[in-house]
Parts: structure tokens; sequence; C-alpha cells
């Protein structure tokens, strides 16, 4: 599947009654790499969860090359060309690795395994070892391999580096940029460290209280270090 447009529109959702986002609305056009920061607890693994169907929704609309998926399943939205990697890492700790990749293949041929051993070179030296057996960064890269695999043509990141050494996040991040630059994903990337959310994406969301507070092109909120302050607090700073 080639890389397709993400549109949501009037996006409300949460937990049962419980509003958590509210009113979102955005676009990401194919290709691109747009990220989502705010502060702890401002909505942002809720919002992705709910584009991948796992929140109850309230309202709105999500369109992945302009076909409506907010009525589909999980599974549904996954072949329609959504990919998610939840901050859970999503992986089958007691398969071997490379059990785990195959079951991300659905149905399609072994040798696409090459494609997630390049990119992750580290899974093809592990591909015995148990899903437990694997450190915080190999789970991660299990998690996003297996993702890709789905050959997903809008991919979601939730704070993927989260309690990663810095030398796995840069591993990682020359990873995503990789993918990125290869434009066969559109990629939405959750991430709490400002300087990399930055580095990576073209366009930057804010969120605060489930709203989208400020969006626009990631130089501009560089170049605005009142607006990173407000939005970030001291986690800006760093
Ligand atoms: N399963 C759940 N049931 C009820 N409320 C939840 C659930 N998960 C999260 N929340 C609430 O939703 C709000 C937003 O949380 P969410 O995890 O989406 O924020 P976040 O911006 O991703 O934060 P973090 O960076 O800490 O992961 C919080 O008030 C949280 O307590």
């Amino acid at each position: 599947m080639p890389a397709a447009t993400l549109h949501v529109n009037g996006l409300s959702s949460g937990y049962g009654r419980t509003v958590i986002v509210e009113d979102v609305s955005f676009s990401v056009p194919a290709g691109q790499r747009m990220a989502i920061i705010g502060r702890n607890g401002m909505g942002k693994t809720t919002l992705l969860s709910t584009l991948m169907g796992l929140t109850t929704h309230h309202a709105g609309t999500i369109a992945v090359e302009g076909a409506g998926v907010e009525k589909l399943s999980a599974s549904r939205r996954a072949y329609a060309g959504l990919g998610y990697v939840p901050q859970t890492r999503d992986i089958f700790r007691t398969l071997t690795v490379e059990e785990n990749l195959v079951s991300g293949l659905k149905g399609r041929a072994k040798t696409n395994l090459d494609e997630a051993y390049h990119l992750f070179p580290r899974l093809r030296e592990r591909r015995r070892n148990l899903g437990w057996q694997l450190s915080g960064g190999e789970q991660q890269m299990l998690s996003t391999a297996r993702a890709l695999l789905g050959k997903p043509s809008v991919l979601l990141l939730d704070e993927p580096l989260e309690g990663l050494a810095p030398v796995i996040c840069q591993e990682l991040m020359a990873a995503f940029t990789e993918l990125a630059k290869a434009g066969t994903t559109t990629i939405l990337l959750v991430e709490q460290n400002l300087k990399t959310a930055l580095a990576f994406a073209e366009e930057v969301l804010v969120m605060e209280r489930g709203r989208i507070v400020w969006s626009g092109q990631s130089e501009a909120l560089s170049s605005e270090p009142h607006l990173i302050d407000k939005f970030m607090g001291v986690a800006g700073v760093h």
C-alpha cells in the first residue's frame, strides 16, 4: 500500500461517557511526518488509540485516503492501512523474534522479513530469542517491525523512545527517518522529547486537555521559545 493522506475532522472520543479528545481536526498529506506533543495526560495516547478504534468514539470522522474508517473495528482499520505501535510495545513475549515477525506478515511471503531485518539489523541477530529476553529497545524495534510488515499506509507511533537509552533512541529515529524518506508511509508520532519531535516532523500539533491548541510547521515552533515554554513548561527546555 502506498502512503495515504489522513484526514481527521471534529473528532471527539474518550472512555465510555468520559470525553477526553475534543473536537480535533487535522490532516497529514501522504508521505509526510507529523508530531503530536504536549504535557503528560493531555490526550495524545487517547487520540492515537481513537484513530485505531480502541476508545469510545463520540463524534467526527477519520479518513484514510478519503475512505471513512471511524465506524470500523481496529482490525478492519489495519486492513484499511492504519498501522499502530502502542506505548505498551505490542509483542508476544513467549514467541521468538522471528515468530513475532511472521505473525505480523498477515499472509505475505516470508521473504518480506528481510525488509524488517534491513531496517533493524539487531532483530536478525536476535531472531531466535524470545520476546521477554529482549531489551526495551529491541522490544520497541520488534513492535515497530511487526506493524511495518502489515505495510501500513499510515503509521501511528506512540512514544517509541520512552525509557530507552540514548544510543537506542538514535538507532530507532534513524530507522523512522529512513522509513519516512522512502515515502511509503505517512507517519504520526507522539513524542515527549521536543527536540526529537521537531527534528523529525515537518508539522506539529500541540495538545492541551484533549484539544489542539497550536498547529503548524516544526520550524515555526522551534523559533518561538515563548510558545514552547507555554505549551511544554519544563519539558520543553530540555
Ligand atoms: N483507560 C482509560 N480510562 C479512563 N481514563 C483514561 C484511560 N486512559 C487514559 N485516561 C485519561 O485520559 C486522559 C488523557 O490521557 P492520555 O494517556 O491520552 O494522555 P497523554 O497525553 O498520552 O499522556 P502521557 O504522555 O502521560 O501518555 C488522562 O486524564 C487519563 O487519566
